[in-house]
């Protein structure tokens, strides 16, 4: 068995030049999803190599989709038939975003099995969006045993008012009307830029989706979705880890194929922190290099709010700016495991409930384990930040979100390695 290394960061450099941001996973994902809705080929460009994709071509594989990889980052995807309608838990536990093949397999194929989802551990995170609104819209749903069960009876139709804005349960909702004959209204869904994406790609093959990027969307099922070529947004995730270990490392750092359109929310924050941040129509200059940085207040929201999924390497900046900064997830309240690492380091939060108080203070290396993929990269700005070397352990999750990390530090002054993987003994 092939056993990941911990990365190793020798932490204090300034970093500089240019990082080409990678295309986006949480994009990517349900765009290789949605291509299970047409019976033609999709060429898709912008597909970052990494654990996660890997992971949901495994679950398509097995649902009937071929595939091909061309060069880096572009894939073919055939789906002729539909060959399974179950998604075992094997593959579903490894990461949430395999959830919404339920509502590829509802259009496609008028039932689907699929085991209640995995994916980060960072608390609780509920379905119930998934399910009222599959229920509001037509579709027989059982739950047992962690298992659900659905079957289409009807052409969808209706209408459903989310709850909250959550970016799943929004594109679960349009992949299961997209092919039909019914007409769904979704209200408070969500406006989040992988939904938009998402919207864009079924679009361009002949769905009729209205209203991206709003909070109510139509939906009106097609007979059928041809094939096409489609390009997947930047990661804005990858993007602002980067813009804020520019930060962090107090570097003038510039960010090549992004949008900064998306970047709005980190953009402001660290503006109003002392950071100089210029924009182009498609890269991100950030220039921390005057001296003091403030201290601020975040509370993550949906977008475009401040993201959750930048929390944890706001926090550990945050960590290393003088002064008190107040830090709340309003979207995931318990996402903290982040907290117990950075304290290895140095970092003084204090957690009361769902609040992180931060006063600032000098970081130094230790040796530091992620417990999920964000956290992680929290762990890797902090220790490009720090005095002295960390080891980074639990190297799986971070590589589900970034690839090639080290490597790619390293092109940007960074001093980052992590050696190759070794082949376990049966005593590991
Ligand atoms: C693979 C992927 O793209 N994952 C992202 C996606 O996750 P995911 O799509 O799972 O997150 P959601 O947008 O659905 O969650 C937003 C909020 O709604 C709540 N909720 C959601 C569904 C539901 O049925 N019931 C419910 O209560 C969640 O607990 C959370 O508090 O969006 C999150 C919020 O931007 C990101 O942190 C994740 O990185
Ligand atoms: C939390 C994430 O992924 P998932 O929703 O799959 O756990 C993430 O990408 O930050």
């Amino acid at each position: 068995m092939l056993q990941l290394t911990p990365m190793q960061i020798v932490g204090g450099r300034t970093l500089k030049g240019e990082y080409a941001v990678q295309p986006s996973k949480n994009a990517a994902l349900p765009i290789i999803v949605a291509s299970l809705l047409s019976r033609e080929p999709v060429r898709l460009h912008g597909i970052p190599r990494l654990s996660d994709i890997y992971t949901i071509l495994d679950i398509v594989t097995h649902l009937g989709t071929r595939h091909t990889w061309e060069g880096p980052n572009t894939l073919t995807l055939h789906t002729p038939d539909i060959l399974n309608t179950e998604t075992p838990y094997s593959l579903v536990s490894k990461m949430r975003a395999s959830f919404i093949v339920m509502g590829a397999l509802l259009s496609r194929a008028g039932e689907a099995t699929v085991s209640m989802p995995g994916g980060c551990a960072f608390g609780h995170r509920p379905v119930d969006q998934h399910v009222k609104a599959f229920r509001a819209l037509g579709v027989d749903l059982d739950e047992e045993g962690g298992n659900f069960e659905a079957r289409r009876v009807a052409p969808l139709g209706g209408r459903y008012v989310f709850e909250m804005l959550t970016v799943g349960a929004t594109q679960n909702a349009i992949l299961a009307a997209v092919l039909g004959t019914g007409q769904v209204v979704l209200e408070n869904a969500s406006i989040d830029t992988d939904v938009v994406d998402m919207i864009g790609f079924l679009n361009s093959l002949g769905a009729n989706i209205e209203g991206a990027g709003t909070h109510t969307l139509v939906v009106t099922g097609v007979a059928s979705l041809r094939g096409g070529e489609y390009t997947v947004i930047p990661d804005r995730i990858e993007a602002g880890t980067l813009m804020i270990a520019a930060a962090a490392t107090r570097s003038h750092l510039t960010l090549t194929g992004v949008r900064p359109d998306h970047m709005r929310a980190l953009s402001m924050k660290l503006t109003e922190m002392g950071v100089s941040i210029l924009e182009t129509d498609d890269t991100l200059s950030v220039n921390a290099t005057s001296g003091v940085l403030l201290p601020t207040d975040i509370t993550t929201g949906s977008f475009p709010g401040f993201p959750t999924d930048i929390q944890p390497q706001m926090s550990a900046l945050l960590a290393t700016v003088p002064g008190t900064s107040v830090v709340t997830d309003g979207v995931y309240t318990d996402r903290l495991t982040h907290v117990v690492e950075l304290h290895r380091m140095g970092a003084n939060i204090k957690v009361s409930g769902h609040t992180q108080t931060i006063q600032g203070a000098p970081l130094h290396g230790a040796p530091v384990k992620a417990a999920d993929i964000r956290a992680g990269a929290a762990l890797v700005v902090a220790a490009l930040a720090a005095e002295g070397e960390t080891t980074i352990d639990g190297m799986v999750y971070i590589n589900r979100g970034y690839e090639r990390f080290a490597e790619r530090l390293r092109a940007i002054g960074a001093s980052a390695v992590q050696p190759e993987p070794v082949l376990a003994t049966a005593m590991d």
